[in-house]
């Protein structure tokens, strides 16, 4: 099933473009020429290999599982020069399944997640990804989303469309030469950890993750494909075994599994190290005890990790906290805020209080000036009239909003930075005591 969508306010003849979108699945145990076409043009995009017939069956069946959207801008009336290829192909894609987010307070908020946006070279610059996701994001409102979330492959795309960075993850270096000694052994001794097949970790992942994201503020879900991408099966560049990634569980002392490790040599590294694939910790003392038989490998000296915390609890249970050694911080989750009085109002308060802000949004779905009134940690949220009759305390863009949504920066900073306004003295401390975060928020999830 496929739809063309309207863009609105473009001149067709400036804009030969028009925007399918259908579900990625299998038609009769056969993946359609269109989903085929678009996968295809998602590798291109991000230089990865042509998927063969086999992979791209593979690839529907798992996104299938995540109810992906898929969307293409294709060349209207136009036929390809002898040897291009072909107005079949979309020259741009586009991609979004829905899954939830951790906001706090044991909240899991569903949230619109993209992906796989790509513009062939030879149409970059048209304004492609603009149409594609004015469209997805208006869209996604309309059915009542109240977030959108991605990961941005560069840093100054996606502010211009409202989302702003939400978490952050760090590159670790543990230097584990003769084992992590900790402050408190025992901490890091709690349950047991075995060696398992990678295949346990695939068949295990859901039902752990759900455990960690039910259990993680600022958790985002993962598709389908992540218990491949955790256990060393595949993934969208190889859909071939790693042959020598290796995986360790942790016990509880009930027996129970409530966390796991899989991690691999790094051939080139010096000091041998092993990198980790992906770390999953129900509770702190999973989390210590693995990273405690990490340490304890024979032969390594260094553990690398890309998805770490900003807060580490790792780097403080360690006697020698150099050993710790962040070597890098980058924007993780980026969110985009879609509907103010319904983000907002899920959102989980330590404090109360109230606040009317003015909120300001380039493409009108989350703008407005809104009356925030938080008793007991709950908070109504109501939208003011914009006829001068209410005024605003302070004014923020729907991009400083989504940063500070989850506490990744305060409204003083983004006041500092010149991204946020104060319009009466006091209000951006009143903001930022009612908005701070219960803690430090991690996503575990790259998509
Ligand atoms: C969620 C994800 O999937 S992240 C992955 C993103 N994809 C990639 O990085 C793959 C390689 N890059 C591309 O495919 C393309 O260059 C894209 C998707 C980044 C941009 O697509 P285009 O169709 O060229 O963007 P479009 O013409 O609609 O530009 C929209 C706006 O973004 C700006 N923009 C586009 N690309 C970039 C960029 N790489 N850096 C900074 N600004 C950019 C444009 O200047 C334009 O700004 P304006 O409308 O405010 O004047």
């Amino acid at each position: 099933m496929s739809h063309e969508r309207e863009i609105p306010g473009r001149n067709p003849r400036s804009f030969p473009y028009e925007l399918r979108s259908f579900p990625v699945r299998l038609v009769d145990g056969v993946v359609p020429e269109e989903v085929a076409k678009w996968s295809q043009a998602v590798a291109l995009g991000f230089y990865g290999d042509a998927p063969t017939g086999e992979n791209l069956a593979k690839f529907a069946v798992l996104e299938q599982a995540d109810g992906r959207m898929a969307t293409g801008a294709y060349l209207k009336d136009a036929a390809a020069p002898a040897g291009a290829w072909g107005p079949e192909y979309p020259v741009a894609t586009y991609a979004y399944h829905r899954k939830n987010l951790n906001v706090g307070g044991g909240t899991l908020l569903p949230v619109h997640q993209i992906t796989a946006v790509t513009v062939r070279p030879s149409h970059r610059r048209r304004g492609i990804l603009r149409a594609m996701i004015s469209s997805d994001l208006a869209q996604a409102k309309a059915a009542g989303i109240p977030l959108a979330a991605l990961t941005a492959s560069e840093a100054t795309i996606y502010g211009r469309f409202g989302f702003g960075v939400a978490t952050h993850k760090c590159t670790v270096e543990v230097a584990t030469r003769g084992g992590i000694a900790f402050h408190n052994p025992s901490a890091a001794a709690q349950g047991t950890v075995e060696v398992a097949d990678p295949l346990v970790v695939r068949d295990l992942h859901h039902e752990i993750f759900a455990r960690v994201h039910a259990a993680t503020y600022g958790s985002i879900g993962r598709h389908d494909m992540y218990r491949l991408v955790a256990s060393g099966q595949g993934n969208y560049a190889s859909m071939t075994p790693v042959r020598n990634i290796r995986a360790a569980l942790h016990y509880d002392d009930a027996g129970e599994i409530d966390g796991y490790v899989t991690y691999r040599p790094n051939e080139e590294a010096k000091p041998p190290t092993v990198e980790v694939v992906d770390l999953l910790a129900v509770g702190e003392s999973a989390y210590l005890a693995l990273w405690n038989y990490l340490g304890s490998l024979d032969l390594i000296e260094r553990i690398t990790w890309t998805m770490a915390p900003e807060v580490d609890p790792l780097e403080w249970a360690m006697a020698a906290k150099r050993d710790y050694n962040r070597t890098g911080t980058e924007d993780h989750l980026w969110l985009r805020i879609l509907d103010t009085p319904a983000a907002l109002a899920a959102r989980h308060y330590l404090s109360d209080g109230s606040i009317t802000v003015h909120v300001g949004d380039p493409l009108g779905h989350a703008s407005g000036i809104f009356r925030i009134d938080v008793v007991h940690g709950m908070a109504t949220v109501k939208r003011c009239p914009e006829d001068g009759s209410v005024e605003a305390e302070l004014g923020l863009g729907v991009s400083e909003l989504s940063s500070i949504y989850l506490g990744a920066v305060s409204a003083r900073t983004l006041s500092a930075a010149g991204r946020v306004r104060e319009d009466v003295p006091g209000a951006v401390a009143r903001f930022d005591a009612l908005f701070a975060p219960p803690g430090p928020a991690h996503s575990l999830t790259n998509f």
